[in-house]
């Protein structure tokens, strides 16, 4: 019988503002942040999360999980498994706590880091994977996990359930079928702003030779400086792989139409943040008058309400779902759901440490259980800081290999953290 005895929570950080990895028009020198939570418990088990920053205002995010601490110190993990959407309910729901938000910014992104904690520790006591945790439910039990208000108007639990019913037959062949084959991503790794022109087009070239097909550029600053790196990749990968563009929220809506009609010459597959996040209606009409050109947002949208919006005015063709940004996975699986019901792929935000172990859980679970179809879904991925966990993502020929080891993939080495802890680790000591 696991019970939760103590959290931890740790401010990590990452100084890739100095190579400038991360790096675009709005977010120019990232530090890779995380808000690392520990679940310590009574057995030999431990469960991990975090929340994804990208430097400053990482120890508010510590603040607000310290905060939320007491709603789950204390608990036996049964009594928050045998009924997880009512424990979403009571982790959003605080009566004084849910002011912060409700649902949104630095109080959800630390709802995210002990939801994802618990479902690692629930992984691990299972002995699965949290994807394969995820497809061996049943439908009801999967329900069960997902809370329901502010969407019932959008899907109910018995059109979720139906959804999931209709997915139960070949879940086992889909199962084998991403162990031969991995699932399909892309990679950002070579189009950060940042970069100087020499050093994306040699990214490029050794992520063409990895085997990579899919490829997203940052563009939102200089217009002739986008399209001059647009046409150093296109010179680079052809025109027949998928280039993507992010200009993650720098322009208003009729700017972002403007300039994308010039960017289109590149032939990009979507557009992603085009502008404000909040801006559901501004993301319909760059939609309607950029077509063929999609939409793809979600690594801002911070809650299921939200994507709710975005679905129901036709705002998206793809849905970014992020695995920290909304309050945990549970939240993310309501989301995959709306997504399934109004027919848009789910392409999980990648862009930040940790994410990728994440999302491939999420994908993985998307296709297996619910969306049964690749069409039109690559994952992102981006490279670096994979050797700071004990489990880290496996590529191979530009595709995301099925994660083995118990849990949510997320459990860093102690020696990392040690070094990277803000702002007395080592790794900062050296900046100072
Ligand atoms: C600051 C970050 O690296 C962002 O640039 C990144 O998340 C990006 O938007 C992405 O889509 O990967
Ligand atoms: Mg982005």
């Amino acid at each position: 019988m696991t019970t939760i005895t103590r959290l931890d929570v740790q401010d990590i950080r990452f100084p890739t503002s100095q190579s400038l990895d991360g790096s675009d028009a709005m977010n120019t020198a990232p530090d890779y942040s995380a808000t690392y939570v520990t679940l310590h418990t009574d057995d030999r088990h431990e469960g991990h999360g975090l929340t994804f920053t990208i430097g400053r205002g990482n120890e508010i995010c510590v603040a607000a999980v310290k905060s939320l601490a007491y709603l789950v110190k204390g608990r036996r993990l049964a009594s928050i498994t045998s009924d997880m959407g009512a424990f979403w309910r009571e982790i959003t729901g605080d009566s004084q706590l849910r002011w912060l938000g409700p649902d949104k910014g630095v109080i959800h992104l630390a709802t995210a880091a002990i939801v994802n904690a618990v479902w690692d520790l629930w992984a691990k006591t299972a002995g699965k994977p949290v994807w394969k945790l995820l497809v061996d439910m049943s439908p009801e039990e999967l329900v069960r996990c997902l809370d329901f208000r502010f969407v019932s108007d959008a899907l109910t639990p018995e059109e979720a359930l139906a959804l999931l019913r209709r997915r139960e037959e070949g879940k086992a062949e889909r199962e084998r079928e991403m162990y031969q084959r991995g699932y399909p991503a892309y990679t950002t790794s070579a189009g950060w702003l940042g970069y100087s022109d020499d050093k994306v087009r040699h990214l490029a070239r050794e992520a063409l030779a990895e085997g990579w097909t899919h490829f997203k550029q940052k563009v939102g600053g200089d217009l002739e400086e986008d399209c001059r790196r647009a046409r150093i990749l296109r010179e680079e990968i052809g025109w027949e792989r998928p280039l993507m563009m992010d200009a993650n929220q720098m322009w208003d809506v009729d700017e972002a139409i403007t300039k994308m009609r010039r960017l289109a010459e590149f032939d990009p597959l979507w557009i992603e943040e085009p502008t404000s996040p909040d801006d559901i209606l501004g993301h319909a009409e760059i939609r309607r008058r950029l077509a063929p050109i999609g939409v793809a947002t979600g690594e801002h949208c911070h809650n299921k309400v939200m994507f709710k919006q975005l679905l129901q005015a036709g705002a998206l063709d793809y849905c970014q779902v992020d695995a920290a940004r909304l309050g945990g996975l549970n939240e993310v699986i309501l989301v995959v759901l709306l997504a399934a019901k109004y027919g848009v792929p789910v392409c999980p935000h990648a862009g930040g440490v940790g994410l990728c172990e994440y999302v491939q859980h999420v994908s993985l679970f998307d296709y297996i259980a619910v969306s049964a179809s690749l069409e039109g879904r690559v994952l992102e991925y981006v490279d670096h800081l994979h050797e700071h966990f004990v489990d880290p993502v496996v590529i191979q020929g530009g595709r995301y290999q099925v994660p083995r080891a118990p849990g949510y993939s997320i459990t860093m080495h102690a020696e990392s953290l040690a070094h990277h802890r803000y702002p007395d680790g080592e790794a900062w000591q050296q900046e100072a």
